[in-house]
């Protein structure tokens, strides 16, 4: 189980199982004849399956011990205390691509490259080296470490940092006033964001649509949660029965303006952005076939090439998901990750645009945080759901829900609705909430 702060928690105790738990991740490694996570650039940027319980429980434990020993004052300054300018400038002059991964460069070096003076290219890079970003050895020689290289080759990783620069925090610093402004706000254009940007992007959503660049930077930015180890597809693949839904398991699958074959299981994917887990879905089920919906600049960002194999069973479609759903009678309508970013009436209307499409028996999955009892899952993961919900907050004024609100969203939208309940797979911070819809109330039971 994971470990949370308690009353007694204690160093002793802490000390102990993080000694324990590591010896354990250390002989799993050896098992697996893996080399141990490094700051060497060639340090593995994943961790096998078998140490993701283990490694929660020393990363929770851990937590409590830095907080315990750092004492309230220096938690409180280490909370406040602005690291940001530094991760900021090194994605801003692009320092991780200013020399290449495997080689070496002076300050002078650096400098030269990215336009500043080599005084401050010191500064930042000693900064950043503080949190394993860089590594000088010896002496005014600078080396990439694993996160330098990340950041030097995956162009995903600085699209999650720009958005959290550009968008994110400016959303975030603006949040008290647009609290203090409008109390009692759902409205999606009363939030920090819309302070923290010219009037003419009233919500989140809309800025996106006016600026398709920073569209396609948000696509990216967001298939960072489909990789990290929490909030992998691979949990949604394994975790929703899809084998029930292939060749024919999920009962009639037409569509009525779409290309289906009957055999094929047809998922609608709302708001499923540049499509990325629904190829990955489709690599695993080869006998599903997606519609991928978002807006039209979203869409415009997806892979336009389409290859043999899943690519040719992902189709792309513009659609706003608050007008009537297009694709009649397909098998599941998947929201992953889209109804956390709306108030609870914007949400009633995006599940009561699904109704007209919707057959008997007709599935609504959504794969969201599901909010759990305070203290009653790992430090980290709470953290990382409750940061989650904060962001909502500034971005949309809309919130993380818990399984009774979801399951309230489902009885508001249509009564006809038939709540399925959450699942949550192991390892998984998302959850799998699922719903049919019947057309008369009493073939609900037959499913
Ligand atoms: C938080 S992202 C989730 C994306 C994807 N499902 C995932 O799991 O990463 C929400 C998505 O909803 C899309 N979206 C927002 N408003 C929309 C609308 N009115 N119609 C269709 N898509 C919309 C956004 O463009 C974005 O791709």
């Amino acid at each position: 189980m994971p470990s949370r702060p308690t009353s007694d928690a204690n160093f002793a105790d802490l000390g102990r199982s993080i000694a324990s738990d590591l010896d354990r991740i250390t002989q799993i490694y050896t098992d697996l004849q893996r080399p141990l996570p490094s700051y060497e650039i060639d340090s593995p940027l994943d961790f096998p399956v078998e140490v993701q319980q283990l490694r929660q429980q020393v990363l929770d434990a851990t937590l409590q011990l830095q907080q315990l020993l750092l004492g309230p004052k220096e938690s409180l300054f280490l909370w406040a205390r602005n690291n940001l300018g530094t991760i900021r400038a090194v994605s801003e002059f692009d320092l991780a691509r200013s020399f290449p991964v495997g080689e070496t460069a002076t300050f002078a070096e650096i400098a030269t490259t990215c336009g500043l003076p080599e005084q401050k290219v010191r500064r930042i890079i000693r900064h950043a080296a503080t949190e394993g970003i860089f590594r000088e050895e010896p002496q005014g020689v600078v080396r990439h470490t694993a996160a330098s290289r990340m950041l030097a080759e995956d162009q995903v990783m600085r699209d999650y940092i720009d958005v959290h620069y550009t968008e994110m925090l400016p959303a975030m610093k603006e949040t008290p006033t647009a609290l203090r402004r409008w109390p009692n706000a759902t409205d999606p254009a009363q939030t920090g964001f819309s302070l923290s940007q010219p009037p003419a992007h009233p919500t989140f959503f809309q800025y996106l649509t006016s600026q398709p660049d920073r569209a396609r930077v948000f696509a990216s930015a967001m298939s960072t949660y489909s990789t990290g180890p929490e909030n992998d597809v691979s949990h949604l693949r394994d975790g929703y029965d899809w084998s029930s839904i292939c060749d024919g398991g999920g009962g009639s699958s037409s569509s009525s303006s779409s290309s289906s074959s009957s055999s094929e299981g047809v998922v609608v994917d709302v708001g499923g952005s540049t499509g990325y887990v629904s190829l990955a879905l489709a690599q695993a089920f080869p006998g599903l076939r997606f519609v991928v919906q978002d807006t039209a600049p979203t869409i415009a960002q997806a892979p336009v090439a389409t290859p043999p194999g899943e690519h040719s069973r992902v189709q792309f479609m513009a659609h706003d998901f608050f007008t009537d759903q297009p694709v009649h009678g397909a098998d599941v309508y998947l929201l992953r990750m889209v109804l956390h970013d709306f108030g609870d009436a914007d949400c009633v209307r995006i599940l009561r645009g699904l109704v007209p499409a919707l057959r008997d028996g007709g599935r609504v999955v959504l794969n969201e945080f599901c909010l759990p009892e305070p203290g009653s899952v790992g430090l980290l993961e709470e953290k990382q759901i409750r940061t989650m919900d904060m962001n909502m907050l500034s971005l949309f004024n809309s919130r993380e829900r818990d399984a009774a609100d979801w399951q309230a969203l489902f009885a508001q939208a249509d009564p006809r609705f038939r709540w399925g309940g959450v699942t949550k797979p192991a390892g998984s911070n998302l959850s799998v909430i699922q719903a049919s819809w019947w057309h008369h109330s009493s073939s609900a039971t037959a499913e």
